[in-house]
């Protein structure tokens, strides 16, 4: 491999190195992972070749941009950029919001899925072959497969998402591919929506709500739609993240609400500003009046709470999630709400997504369901487009990702 230079530290035994390595028209990068004191070396030589393939490309373009800057003529970040990225196929799995997608096709070949429903595997499969960046939703599955099927020359996943447990990061990096997602934008967002969802089932506004609409409302009842309320009572968060604290914030500045946490890293900064105690979930889950649930979904926090878990709450507790369904085990859940062991439950993640109609959650006069719209104003999608299409056109050129996961 005339040209090509690669940088292990030594010191280290297993993590991700950036290799570069040069040629006549300059300089280029690529991440590999290492594994234990063995680098794969035909498995390197194989990815830093197709990389270099593609990016050497982008690298002639840029000569061309440089020239023309040196002409006086006047060339953006997007274009330049661009220049790179030319000639590169891009699939997207769904029509996202917003002004992002006009931009990337004017820097590559854009196929966008056309469904509201998503691509079947077998469909995916298909699509994704040749492709050189990928820009997917959560409910993507994309594995070492996926990433095999679509060829060596794939250099770039972009999720429209924060989360990206959909996403087999180890796979991709061991393949040399970057992945990126979408913090940030939707906190305020998906924030707001925790709130919401704890009012809701707090007060039983979907089923009081229903009564009206059905013309069973009979008149105004002393006893009727009793619920909780959360002046003054604790709050237990589960998983103090960006979305975790922005929870809070409202939580504890607007309703004067204790505050309980987990974490596994210091947030001293939270029990500055909001006065929070950071505690093991177990403490959590027996003190806390509303648990909202905030943790990313990892083998770890997979089924967090559990039978076991919901055992230890309040009768009088009311159980949040807006993270991710696999989460919370569901039929432990179901089991608790039908014997009144908590008081109710607000969830805008489910497993399987969508929920079938007739699930007994769905049933459940104490659970409302929303159809995972954390992140859906206006605002948040826009931005999120915006995010994911930089990601997209940053792999594609070699360039470090705006959000970058690996
Ligand atoms: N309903 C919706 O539409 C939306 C849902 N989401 C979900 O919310 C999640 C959180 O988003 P965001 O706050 O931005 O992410 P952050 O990365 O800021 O927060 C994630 C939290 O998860 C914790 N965590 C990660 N891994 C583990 C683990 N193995 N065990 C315990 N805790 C863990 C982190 O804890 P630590 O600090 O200790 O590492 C951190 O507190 C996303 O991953 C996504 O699944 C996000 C947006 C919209
Ligand atoms: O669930 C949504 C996300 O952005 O993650």
């Amino acid at each position: 491999m005339e040209g090509v230079g690669i940088r292990f530290p030594e010191s280290v035994s297993a993590q991700s190195v950036r290799s570069t390595w040069h040629t006549s028209s300059g300089k280029g990068a690529v991440s590999v992972r290492r594994s234990g004191t063995l680098c794969f070396a035909d498995e390197l030589h194989r990815i830093i070749f197709r990389k270099r393939e593609a990016l050497v490309a982008g690298q002639r373009s840029i000569m061309s941009v440089s020239e023309k800057a040196a002409k006086g003529n006047r060339v953006d970040e997007t274009s330049r950029l661009g220049m790179e990225t030319m000639k590169h196929s891009v699939l997207v799995t769904r029509q996202i919001p917003g002004e992002s997608l006009k931009r990337l096709r004017e820097v590559c070949e854009v196929e966008v899925w056309p469904e509201a429903i998503p691509p079947s595997r077998e469909e995916l499969c298909r699509l994704v072959k040749g492709r050189h960046g990928l820009l997917t939703m959560l409910s993507d599955r994309i594995d070492g497969e996926l990433m095999d099927v679509a060829g060596e020359q794939l250099c770039v996943v972009s999720n429209y998402a924060v989360g990206f447990n959909n996403i087999d990061v180890d796979a991709a990096k061991t393949r040399g591919v970057v992945v990126g997602n979408t913090p940030d934008v939707l906190t305020d967002a998906t924030a707001d929506l925790a709130v919401s969802l704890l009012f809701a089932a707090s007060r039983h506004v979907l089923p009081a709500g229903n009564q009206v609409r059905e013309g069973e409302w009979k008149t105004w009842e002393p006893t009727g739609w009793l619920g909780v309320e959360p002046s003054d009572k604790t709050l237990g968060i589960v998983g103090m993240g960006r979305i975790g604290k922005a929870t809070a914030k409202r939580l504890v500045g607007g309703w004067g609400m204790n505050l309980l946490y987990t974490s596994r890293s210091d947030q001293g900064d939270v029990e500055k500003e909001l006065g929070g105690r950071r505690v093991e979930l177990d403490t959590l889950l027996a003190e806390s009046d509303f648990v909202s649930v905030h943790v990313a979904l990892t083998d770890e926090t997979r089924n967090l709470i559990d039978a076991d878990a919901i055992g230890k709450m309040k009768s009088t507790s009311v159980l949040v999630n807006t993270a991710r369904g696999e989460i919370v085990d569901q039929d432990a859940l179901v089991d608790a709400l039908n014997r009144r062991a908590i008081f109710a439950a607000g969830l805008d993640v489910t497993t399987p997504e969508p929920l079938p109609a007739d699930h007994a959650l769905v049933k459940s006069p104490h659970c409302v369901i929303l159809p995972h719209i954390g992140s859906a104003t206006h605002t948040s999608r826009n931005a999120m487009s915006e995010i994911a299409v930089d990601n997209l056109i940053a792999g594609l050129a070699g360039k470090p990702l705006r959000c970058s996961v690996t």
